[in-house]
């Protein structure tokens, strides 16, 4: 009967790691994209500022047999590098066009500069650079791929050691939260939530929910007749005895001391009527090892629709004290109608 409410610190964790990792994969390659495309504006802007005869001194350096210099005029291609970056070039003489283009038109997405391109103090036509971005797009694709290995792998290493203890941890909190040492079973502290929750199903589905409360007779005795260590025994062997015969969607809680509830789902009056005189008798039966036998005194509540937990208790509680009052060994049902004796 596992019940556990709420979002956990790992799951917490988890998620934060996760939105970190598609940060950093998203983030980096966006602004690396940006850098490198600053970077390569300002490659183009300072090559448009070259005065023709920088431009010639360095294409020539370069590639001498391509570049031909005639009245002040820049003509011929250019195939290179310069100021670090691949560009295309269109030089434009004054009045009269295109005189030169270099290579193939960038294909789009690109960055482009137009500026006057000066010989000698005169211009002498126009200098336009251009660059493709598409490298650059391939780049930072290449470097969010990466990052999203990476982090993946990161992310899975570090859900698989450090979260997995620390969920660990929280299970065993949780379970120590929840859960009777003794017994291991449910504790009262986990019945509001478990009755908030099975109480809107019920009134959802229409179904009914009964409480039941029992108590071991005279369990001081057992105690002192036989110790304390062997009233222990007795309390993990009721425990395990009765959780196997109640439903799985049933929850057994250890109220108190000897005391013990059943928060039985799906169950009408007339069904739970059925379960507390099979528990009784079951009780009754079982062999605890004792030279007396052990029993049970129980009461029932069939809760109605919108009735409180602690309504619901206080009906069953004041029930099983009656039965208490009657001899014990028997159920009495809430408000008292009716009860029944061993058979
Ligand atoms: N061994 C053991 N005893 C417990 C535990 N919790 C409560 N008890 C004992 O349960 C006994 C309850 O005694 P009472 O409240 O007088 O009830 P009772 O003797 O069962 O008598 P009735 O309930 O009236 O039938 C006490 O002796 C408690 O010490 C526990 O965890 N282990």
């Amino acid at each position: 009967m596992p019940f556990g409410v709420g979002r956990s610190l790992a799951d917490l964790l988890r998620l934060v790691v996760l939105v970190v990792v598609a940060l950093v994969a998203l983030v980096v390659p966006v602004l690396h994209f940006d850098i490198q495309r600053r970077y390569l504006d300002g490659n183009l802007t300072t090559l448009s500022l070259l005065t023709a005869e920088q431009l010639m001194r360095q294409v020539i350096a370069r590639n001498p047999e391509l570049w031909d210099y005639e009245e002040g005029r820049v003509t011929g291609l250019l195939r290179d590098e310069l100021c670090g970056v691949r560009v295309r070039q269109v030089i434009h003489a004054e009045a009269k066009g295109v005189v030169a283009e270099v290579g193939e038109p960038p294909l789009s997405p690109a960055l482009g500069h137009r500026a006057p391109l000066l010989d000698a103090g005169r211009v002498v036509g126009v200098l336009e650079t251009s660059a493709s971005l598409r490298p650059l797009l391939v780049d930072s694709l290449l470097l969010a791929l990466l990052l999203s290995v990476v982090g993946a792998i990161l992310a899975a290493l570090f859900c698989r050691y450090p979260l997995a203890r620390l969920r660990r941890a929280e299970h065993d909190i949780r379970y120590l939260a929840e859960h009777d040492p003794l017994t291991g079973l449910l504790n009262r502290h986990v019945v509001e939530a478990l009755f908030e929750r099975e109480s809107a199903r019920a009134r959802r589905h229409r179904l009914r929910l009964s409480i039941i409360i029992f108590d071991i007779d005279h369990f001081k005795r057992v105690n002192d007749q036989h110790g304390h260590d062997c009233g222990d025994r007795v309390l993990r062997q009721l425990a395990g005895l009765v959780s196997r015969h109640v439903r799985a969607s049933d929850y057994l809680v250890r109220w108190g001391g000897e005391e013990f509830l059943v928060l039985s789902t799906h169950t009408d009056l007339a069904m739970a009527r059925a379960l507390v005189e099979k528990l009784r008798r079951l009780v009754a039966s079982h062999d605890f090892g004792l030279p007396q036998s052990v029993t049970i005194s129980l009461g029932v509540c069939a809760c109605s629709p919108g009735d409180g937990l602690e309504r619901c208790v206080s009906c069953a509680d004041a029930a099983m004290y009656r039965a208490k009052r009657a001899g014990r060994n028997r159920w009495f049902e809430g408000e008292g109608e009716d009860s029944t004796t061993e058979g």
